[in-house]
């Protein structure tokens, strides 16, 4: 199951992007506040429509997709962790299983409780979610597309809100989730996360593709400077890198 950007353009947002996705890995996409990242998650999820050039899974255009085959393919979690309807957190992870309507029972249990387990909500299933704090709630969103089971999970910012022991978590489920086939793509600010734990790093800048690769090659010392504008020096061993700023 391939997915493919192909000259992507959203007026404003990205120019003309070209990028084939792989299945099995970890991307990273990073770069500066507004340089497209989330543009680019959203064409690849099928939730905003490019000005021009199209995304494809498997050589057919998303667009021709029927929602339900892309829901099932695609699972996204969105950068703003808000919930529109206060349900419990069982409810709001079930709405993962919509896409599967007609499939039984028990494997959407299955498939729910693997989530809530994942992302350690045993205490809070039946708690509303108005009564969640900001990290446990981000958790509840990303127990909800882990329970759709998608062949690709696309994630805005996944760790931006968690603990340190809750995305160290996240991160190993990330690396499950690839090592069983999926595609895992991950907007991603922490560039020391893109560095130690991505396979492979997209960095964009101002709607561009600045730079494609493994993570040691496109968050090189040299592009950092050129994209963030700072000086950064990378410290210790490879798999445990950190980032040294100014
Ligand atoms: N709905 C919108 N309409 C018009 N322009 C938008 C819209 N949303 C974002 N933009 C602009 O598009 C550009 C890319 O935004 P995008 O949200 O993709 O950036 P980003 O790389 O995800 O940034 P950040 O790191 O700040 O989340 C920015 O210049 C932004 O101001």
């Amino acid at each position: 199951m391939s997915l493919q950007a192909c000259d992507l353009g959203v007026k404003g947002r990205l120019e003309e992007l070209t990028l084939a996705l792989n299945l099995g890995e970890i991307t990273a996409i990073c770069g500066p506040n507004g340089a497209g990242k989330s543009t680019l998650l959203s064409c690849l999820a099928g939730l905003l429509k490019a000005d021009t050039g199209h995304v494809a899974l498997d050589g057919e255009w998303l667009g021709r997709l029927r929602p339900q085959e892309r829901a099932r393919a695609l699972g996204y979690l969105p950068q703003s962790p808000e919930v529109a309807w206060d349900v419990s957190v069982e409810v709001l992870i079930s709405l993962g299983r919509l896409p599967w309507r007609g499939a039984p029972a028990t494997e959407a249990q299955a498939a729910i409780d693997a989530a809530i387990a994942a992302m350690d909500l045993e205490d809070f299933r039946h708690r509303p979610v108005s009564q969640l704090s900001g990290g446990e709630r981000a958790r509840a969103l990303m127990a909800r597309v882990l329970a759709t089971r998608p062949g690709w999970l696309l994630a805005d910012e996944p760790l931006a809100n968690l603990d340190l022991g809750h995305a160290a978590a996240l991160v190993h489920r990330f690396r499950e989730q690839a090592a069983a086939g999926r595609g895992v793509v991950l907007v991603l600010h922490d560039l020391s996360m893109a560095m130690n734990h991505a396979d492979r790093v997209v960095v964009l800048d101002r709607g561009r593709l600045a730079a494609d690769g493994p993570p040691v090659q496109a968050l090189s010392e040299d592009v950092i400077a050129r994209v963030w504008g700072c000086p950064a020096r990378w410290l210790g061993e490879p798999g445990a890198r950190a980032l040294s700023v100014g």
